[in-house]
């Protein structure tokens, strides 16, 4: 009986390794080094090594300075571009050949006999991502690389792999190596001169991939869901903390609505024009209140503007609601069901008019329910924090969000603040972390921004508190920590 376990050259079958070598050396990417590294050796020894010690002695004296300057810019122009290189060289191409082939992602052309496996077209390196620019062969379909990415996970070791379709034959693979959200995110500091343009810009804490969390808040409803304890109320605060300046100047006014008694939003109640916490009546009227003046702004703006624009006259409104669900089915006795009936048609009309009129709900919820939250369609910026299961997460993000990655039933008890979120023009879910703001934190921009002391200047530029004067570290522009 003969042996199945081939050695020696048989082992490595039809392993094509010349080829493979000649398309590494067809490649700048190696052949520059390889070349350039031995002609300077020539090159010193021929004629000295004054000039090449001179040249590398300015180069570094260039990057030193860079360095001190702006540590990030040069992180981001030079350190990811080298590290990217070395990843892709020393990292992904030796071993791409033959994880394409384990995973089964390749096809033989029937003609040459040739085993296509798909190629590594670019490598982009972050501090802890590297993304794969992947060209997909003719018989390898995107979602056979989403189906493989556990096992291209595992060959990798990396922490998560997502896929990314940008055009069709062409995916990124990212390769999440580590994890900047494991730590407590702190605060951003406030700009030192406002723009109204960067109402669409708010930055609640950082994304996955180390860059920061933006999220659009004029002329969008927004939903957070998750467990007690997920750090829904992170979210909220990140998100005041960030309008504070805008509140101080006039040109956002907040109206808040805790139905847990105030137990959340009184810490901050300088920060809201209106604010009710008590009576379940009161806050039905606040609610119908707001869709009057939103009826009245629609016929105010009707014919002006198609887009709104934040301003003194006008200024964008937001609704806070911490605990949706404390309303809509919580509201005990005959009374209660009324209060919450019109809480629901209130809620329907102010979410239901378009984006030009400047009125927003922010609207938190432990639970996402069509009973608890009868408009969920109508948000369309949903927060997914901590859940306790995969139908929650689809019925927060939508159908497939689970599969496409939204692990919401994943996330540890250990990490409050993080969620996932869509966001506009990709498919995926997106990881984040809400930066913290701790009760210090948040009684003072309260007194600091209070609608109290809101300032009626002509020029847009507000004196700001200085971040250095609030406890917690600052993490540098532009990456996590
Ligand atoms: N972004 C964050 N970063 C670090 N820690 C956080 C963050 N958010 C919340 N925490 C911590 O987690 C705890 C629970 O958070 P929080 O009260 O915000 O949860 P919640 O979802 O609002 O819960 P509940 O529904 O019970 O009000 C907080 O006491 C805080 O210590």
């Amino acid at each position: 009986m003969g042996s199945k376990v081939k050695f020696g050259k048989k082992a490595t079958g039809d392993f094509p390794g010349g080829r493979m070598a000649a398309s590494l050396l067809r490649h700048p990417g190696v052949m520059g080094p390889l070349l350039g590294v031995p002609a300077l050796v020539v090159f010193g020894q021929r004629e000295g090594w004054m000039l090449p010690l001179v040249v590398a002695g300015a180069l570094a004296v260039v990057l030193v300075a860079w360095g001190l300057k702006s540590p990030a810019s040069l992180r981001n122009v030079v350190g990811y571009r080298v590290k990217g290189w070395s990843r892709r060289w020393f990292r992904y191409a030796p071993r791409w050949w033959f994880w394409m082939g384990r995973l089964g992602l390749s096809v033989t052309d029937e003609m040459t006999g040739w085993i296509l496996r798909p190629r590594i077209l670019k490598v982009r390196s972050t501090g802890c991502i590297d993304s794969l620019l992947l060209d997909l062969p003719l018989g390898v379909r995107a979602d056979q690389v989403v189906e493989a990415i556990e096992d291209l996970r595992h060959a990798a070791k990396a922490r998560r792999v997502s896929v990314r379709e940008t055009e069709p034959g062409r995916v990124w693979v990212d390769f999440y190596t580590a994890d900047p959200l494991r730590k407590t995110v702190a605060l951003f500091p406030h700009p030192t001169r406002l723009r109204v343009q960067d109402l669409d810009n708010l930055i609640l804490g950082y994304c996955e991939d180390g860059t920061p969390w933006r999220v659009k808040v004029v002329g969008r409803h927004i939903f957070v869901c998750g467990v007690t304890g997920a750090g829904k109320s992170s979210i909220l605060w990140a998100l005041l903390w960030a309008l504070a300046p805008y509140i101080h100047a006039g040109l956002v006014v907040v109206h808040g609505i805790d139905p847990k008694g105030g137990m959340e939003l009184e810490w901050g109640k300088e920060l809201f024009e209106r604010y009710e916490c008590d009576d379940y009546d009161a806050m039905a009227e606040l609610l119908e209140a707001d869709a009057d003046y939103l009826d009245d702004r629609t016929k105010l703006l009707r014919g002006k503007a198609r887009t709104f624009t934040a301003s003194r006259e006008t200024p964008f409104v937001l609704i806070v609601i911490d605990e949706l669900m404390q309303l809509t089915v919580l509201l005990p006795g005959t009374e209660g069901r009324r209060i919450s009936a019109r809480i629901d048609v209130a809620l329907g009309r102010l979410l239901g008019k378009g984006r030009a009129p400047g009125y927003s709900v922010f609207a938190t919820s432990l639970l996402v329910t069509k009973d608890v939250v009868t408009w969920r369609e109508l948000f369309p910026t949903k927060i997914a924090m901590r859940l306790d299961n995969e139908a929650q997460v689809e019925m927060s993000l939508g159908e497939g969000a689970r599969d496409r990655g939204a692990e919401c039933d994943r996330i540890p008890e250990s990490m409050p603040g993080v969620a996932y979120v869509l966001q506009e023009g990709r498919k995926e879910p997106v990881r984040v972390r809400a930066s913290y703001v701790d009760d210090d934190q948040i009684r003072h921009m309260a007194t600091t921004f209070g609608t109290h002391t809101a300032i009626h200047a002509d020029a847009v530029t507000v004196p700001l508190i200085n971040p250095n004067t609030v406890t917690g570290d600052l993490v540098e522009e532009g990456e996590a920590a």
